[in-house]
């Protein structure tokens, strides 16, 4: 006898994208592990114009970034014809989507496709971060995301996924991918 699980997501670990942005590498832990789970390929997203190394330089550009809607340009390109299924995966920074990730929803056409968000965060949450996904993939299918607590750099608090909180939101990521049908 054969089972139909109404909720699976129909698509081949061929045809699954993972692209994050990553600076003190959160998001890159937990862009792993859903590729443990589902398979995929993973791409970071680097800038054409690496971010200043030092926190308060990096805080100030994104300030203005943000305010000026400037879409900084991006050295990873990615041909996207071949995935259906589109894992997006950014930190919040002003408590907005990242510029970089403003350029790649703006500069890829997503339509047709499945785009699935997840975020780390100092705990201030995902702002508006989400909904601007939403809005630049308004012809893609949107699935529930995925945000975690991540470093708060602010206090010199950098990578955290590891220890107890590896193995807690390994599980965390487990169930959301199940709940979603993968
Ligand atoms: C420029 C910048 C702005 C940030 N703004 C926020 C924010 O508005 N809210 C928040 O909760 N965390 C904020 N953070 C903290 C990051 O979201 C958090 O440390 C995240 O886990 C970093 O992910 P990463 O390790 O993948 O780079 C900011 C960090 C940076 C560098």
């Amino acid at each position: 006898q054969t089972e139909i699980d109404a909720n699976a997501v129909e698509t081949t670990p061929d045809k699954i994208l993972i692209v994050y942005l990553t600076r003190t590498k959160n998001t890159k832990a937990v862009a792993k592990m859903i590729e443990a789970k589902v398979g995929g390929t993973l791409v970071s997203l680097e800038l054409e114009t690496p971010y200043p190394e030092d926190y308060e330089a990096i805080v100030a550009q994104v300030a203005v970034e943000n305010e000026t809607g400037t879409l900084p340009p991006l050295k990873t390109k990615v041909d996207l014809s071949r995935y259906e299924t589109i894992f997006v995966g950014f930190p919040t920074w002003g408590m907005q989507l990242p510029p970089p990730m403003k350029t790649f929803l703006n500069e890829n056409d997503l339509s047709g496709k499945t785009v699935i968000p997840f975020n780390t965060n100092a705990g201030y949450g995902i702002g508006s971060s989400f909904e601007t996904v939403a809005e630049l993939c308004s012809e893609s299918t949107i699935l529930e995301g995925y945000s975690t607590r991540g470093g708060i750099e602010r206090n010199g608090v950098l990578f955290v996924m590891e220890g107890e909180k590896e193995v807690e939101v390994k599980k965390e990521v487990h169930d959301w991918l199940t709940n979603l049908g993968f």
